[in-house]
């Protein structure tokens, strides 16, 4: 479910977003500005011209110039209006884009803490969806501004004709300013709400849709799509609401415009039957009371702006998630020691580990072993830095992760997970996925480690084939993750639960091979089986975020009965078919 940021720090965000992609678009933006005004310009200088027209030609006097001009500030409009329209797109088109990349790498630099706050969903909602309407600003402000010349030039321009009929039209103005103010406060606030239920929605059907063998299994096909819509009756709530302003808005201008065009019209007549002004200023007179009204048109324009505006502060949320922080210290020659001390991660009211104190001395392998929940994938997690913890220290060789530069630290830690994405576009690429561009030679190999590179080659197109043209089993996809972990040297390999959907012996191979690392990698493996553990140089029993023993699995398995209790409670669930909560990566 999205969760709601501070809203003041979140408005100003959004408004420094909203200025830096004006600031980017500027040179378009001015542009529009340019050419909306020559429109506004070109539509206020018509009524003065077939004015004039009009009076020399009830006059009888040549007006072949002006009829001229006539037809030539009518093409100006036309052109005018169709480049407008061009830059107004492709300058839409571009800030989006901008928005786009500069959301993304933020969103990436910021690693899993996004999805901690936001679900995945609502990310791709807010970085396509609300992308789209913040980057309609530049124009939408450089639209508004020229929509303000027209009306503000149509009064002045009322007020040269004839001072009276400007006065008239003064009068009713603070009626018109009112109705604006109103539409942008209430417009804003349902615009907010309409886009905070289209990212719910978003978030619960990509849910849906990862789930789908879940949902089918359970036989809750329709349950589950009555909760992705669940947000819907908000959704058109708020929809409706918006409507209602506008409409709202739009028809209480519709009735305050003519009635101002015809106080003007009625003052004009009045001044034409006094003889102060003629047949030709009493049509302008019309025109540019009507152009002057033209400020009512302006709810349409705000509406762009107000949804931009709404748009922006959603990506601003994304953006208050602050993006991974590296130093720049220098990794010294060393043998991968890993020491974790006081290390304290909480998630929200709840202390996930307490002070945890570890070593793991280099070259050594350290099995983590606990039941479901103790903490050992966020222990695996805060060594290997894709999260910080609230307390404490991580060093590798003595340098904090904190501190090292972010290639040094890709370079120097290899990861693998339980479920592991495929990225690399091929099968091959998803094995050397990561820093450094590791050869064919080295990904073949790691893949043979991994016990990957029989059923690679099996592929139609072997270690080029496509990845959404293979698919694999669950324990495929784990052994290419293991194999892009291999093809990455490092001082320090972490597995999280790595090797959980491998057969015993494939696991028993992928085990022997890790332990052919000794002395050249430390490793730190996430381990629910006994046998895992037996392999490891030590194992770390962690309770409830605490660690509780630290020893050789054989002598804890000796003497401590509630250790192998760990291994009955982990064997029990898997005949229970009772699932761990995964870790997709
Ligand atoms: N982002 C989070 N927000 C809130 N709670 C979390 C978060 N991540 C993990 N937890 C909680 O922290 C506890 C420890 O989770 P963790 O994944 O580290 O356990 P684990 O020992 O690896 O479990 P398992 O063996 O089942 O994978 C769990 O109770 C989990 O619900």
């Amino acid at each position: 479910m999205t969760r709601t940021d501070p809203e003041p720090d979140q408005a100003r965000a959004a408004d420094r977003l909203l200025r830096d992609c004006v600031r980017h678009s500027a040179a378009p933006g001015a542009a529009i500005l340019v050419l909306s005004t020559l429109g506004a310009a070109t539509g206020l200088a018509l009524p003065a011209v077939l004015g004039r027209t009009l009076d020399l030609l009830l006059s009888g006097r040549p007006a072949t110039g002006w009829l001229a001009a006539c037809a030539a500030l009518t093409c100006l409009l036309v052109v005018v209006d169709a480049l407008d329209g061009v830059l107004t797109g492709t300058t839409n088109a571009r800030s989006t884009a901008w928005l786009r990349r500069r959301l993304l790498r933020h969103v990436l630099a910021a690693g899993p803490r996004t999805t901690d706050r936001t679900p995945p969903g609502d990310v791709v909602s807010r970085l396509v969806g609300n992308a789209a309407h913040a980057g309609g600003a530049p124009a939408a402000l450089a639209g508004t501004l020229a929509a303000v010349v027209t009306p503000v030039g149509g009064l002045v321009a009322l007020a040269v004709v004839d001072l009276w009929t400007a006065g008239a039209f003064l009068v009713g103005m603070p009626v018109l300013a009112l109705l604006l103010k109103a539409f942008v406060r209430e417009s804003g606030d349902s615009v907010a709400r309409y886009q905070e239920s289209q990212g719910e929605i978003a978030a619960r059907l990509v849910e849906a849709v990862g789930g789908a063998r879940t949902i089918a299994a359970a036989g809750t096909a329709r349950r589950e799509q009555a909760r992705v819509l669940e947000p819907l009756a908000a959704l058109s709530a708020q929809g409706y609401r918006m409507w209602r302003v506008q409409g709202r808005s739009t028809a209480q201008a519709a009735v305050i415009v003519p009635l101002l065009q015809i106080a003007v019209l009625a003052v004009a007549g009045a001044r034409l039957a006094a003889g102060e002004l003629s047949v030709g200023g009493l049509l302008a007179a019309a025109r540019y009371a009507a152009l002057a009204t033209g400020i009512g048109m302006l709810v349409g324009r705000l509406n762009g702006l107000v949804r931009s505006r709404g748009a922006a502060r959603r990506l601003a949320g994304l953006l208050a998630v602050p993006a991974t922080a590296h130093g720049d210290a220098t990794l010294p020659p060393g043998d991968g020691t890993l020491e974790l001390r006081g290390v304290t991660v909480a998630r929200g009211d709840r202390t996930i580990l307490a002070g945890v104190d570890l070593t793991v001395p280099g070259g050594t392998s350290l099995a983590l072993v606990g039941r479901s929940g103790s903490g050992k994938s966020t222990l695996a997690e805060v060594a290997g830095r894709l999260a910080d913890p609230d307390a404490g220290t991580v060093t590798l060789d003595g340098v904090p992760l904190r501190d090292l530069p972010h290639d040094v630290l890709r370079r120097a830690v290899g990861q693998a997970f339980e479920r592991p994405a495929l990225l690399g576009g091929t099968i091959g690429g998803t094995i050397a996925f990561g820093a450094g561009e590791p050869d064919a030679r080295t990904v073949r190999e790691a893949a043979r480690t991994a016990c990957a590179d029989d059923f690679v080659r099996r592929l139609p197109h072997g270690y080029d084939t496509p990845c959404d043209e293979a698919p694999l089993s669950g324990g495929e996809a784990q052994r290419l993750g293991l194999a892009r972990a291999f093809a990455h040297p490092g001082r320090l390999l972490i597995l999280d639960d790595a090797t959980s959907s491998l057969d015993t012996v494939t696991e028993l191979r992928v085990g022997e091979a890790l332990t052919r690392q000794a002395g050249v990698r430390t490793r730190l493996i996430v381990a629910h089986r006994a046998a895992t553990a037996a392999r490891a140089d030590q194992v770390a029993w962690l309770d409830e975020g605490r660690v509780r023993a630290v020893g050789p699995h054989a002598r804890l398995w000796h003497e401590r009965s509630d250790y192998r209790a760990v291994y009955a409670d982990a064997d029990a669930a898997a005949d229970e078919g009772t699932d761990r909560p995964a870790h997709d990566d």
